[in-house]
């Protein structure tokens, strides 16, 4: 793993009620709680929290679904559970260890498993309530409900924590990187604001259009989104939302640079973004990029509120 430079990616902790899943989130993120303006209604995830390592950045969203499983049944629950997990790297699991692995967990695990190829990762949570003895038990217990459910292989990992004494919180976050796909940083900056949500929209696009060309295009970049609508004639339980951003530039050598040969740069751009753009909005997106050229828009006060400054 040594030469892979950055790993981000979103993970979700999931759980019974009461398994730990909020303070966790709250000591893995320290300080540096998320506070994400108000949702459109289409809302899948929630960032909950960023952690930011040295060579890692974790997104830890909500996943709604599980957290009321016995009022949904069947392929319902399962197609439910399949799409709101289908846009994370890994999943936390969380199972308290002073408490017996109940049928409302296995119910859980049993869903999880039918995720194909999802890390997941079972973290038992509160160890310092119980003693060595029967810490030691419950993870065998759990590393059996794993291979149970999802065969020989198991649980990805299974992680100890007590976020109440912080006993391995650091270690959970680490096991959680190894499994974020290689990527730059999905929110520069590590933080979330309350700005509103256009704004972060167009943060995301000119961060992922910059990298690896900051030096090429120093402050020449400007970012707009024109509109965020809904796209019409989807059912009420897969939306999209069509995002239109107007990128601006200076002149025609630096268009030619952000699009890339054939569009190749401007579509990995858009790739990239959309990512940040989705989980940041809870809902599927299109993002629609137009490169344009405004000349020397940063001296043209016209040219400046047009662009929202
Ligand atoms: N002793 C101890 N208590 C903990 C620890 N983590 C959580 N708790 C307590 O367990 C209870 C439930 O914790 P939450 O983090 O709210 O659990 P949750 O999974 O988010 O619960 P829901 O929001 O109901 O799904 C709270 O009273 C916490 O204070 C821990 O590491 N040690």
């Amino acid at each position: 793993m040594s030469d892979v430079e950055h790993r981000a990616g979103f993970v979700s902790l999931v759980g019974r009620p009461n398994a730990g899943k909020s303070t966790l989130t709250n000591a893995l993120v320290g300080q540096k709680v998320a506070i994400t303006s108000a949702k459109p209604q289409t809302t899948r995830h929630t960032i909950r929290g960023i952690v930011n390592r040295e060579d890692s950045q974790i997104v830890l969203v909500d996943t709604p679904g599980l957290h009321r499983p016995r009022t949904l049944l069947g392929q319902r629950l399962n197609d439910l559970v399949a799409d709101t997990l289908a846009e994370v790297d890994a999943v936390g699991f969380c199972l308290p260890a002073n408490e017996k692995i109940g049928p409302g967990d296995r119910f859980i695990a049993e869903q999880l498993a039918r995720l194909n190829r999802k890390p997941l990762i079972a973290v038992v949570t509160k160890t310092d309530l119980v003693d060595r003895r029967a810490l030691t038990e419950q993870l065998l217990a759990v590393a059996k409900l794993g291979t149970d459910v999802a065969g020989p292989a198991g649980w990805a990992d299974i992680v100890p924590v007590s976020a109440a004494d912080g006993f391995q919180v650091d270690t959970v976050a680490e096991v959680f990187s190894r499994h974020m796909p290689e990527s730059p940083v999905l929110y520069p900056g590590g933080e979330l604001t309350d700005e509103p949500e256009a704004v972060m929209v167009a943060e995301l696009v000119r961060e992922a259009a910059l990298e690896g060309v900051r030096d090429e295009l120093p402050h020449s970049l400007a970012v707009v989104v024109e509109e965020m609508i809904p796209r019409e004639g989807r059912s009420e339980d897969n939306p999209m939302l069509d995002v239109h951003v107007n990128l601006y530039v200076e002149r025609p050598s630096q268009k030619a640079i952000i699009i890339g040969k054939q569009g190749a740069r401007l579509r990995e751009v858009g790739t990239n973004a959309r990512r940040g753009i989705e989980a940041l909005l809870g809902t599927r997106i299109y993002l629609d990029l137009h490169v344009k050229v405004a000349k020397d828009w940063q001296r043209d006060p016209k040219q400046l509120v047009k662009l929202g400054f």
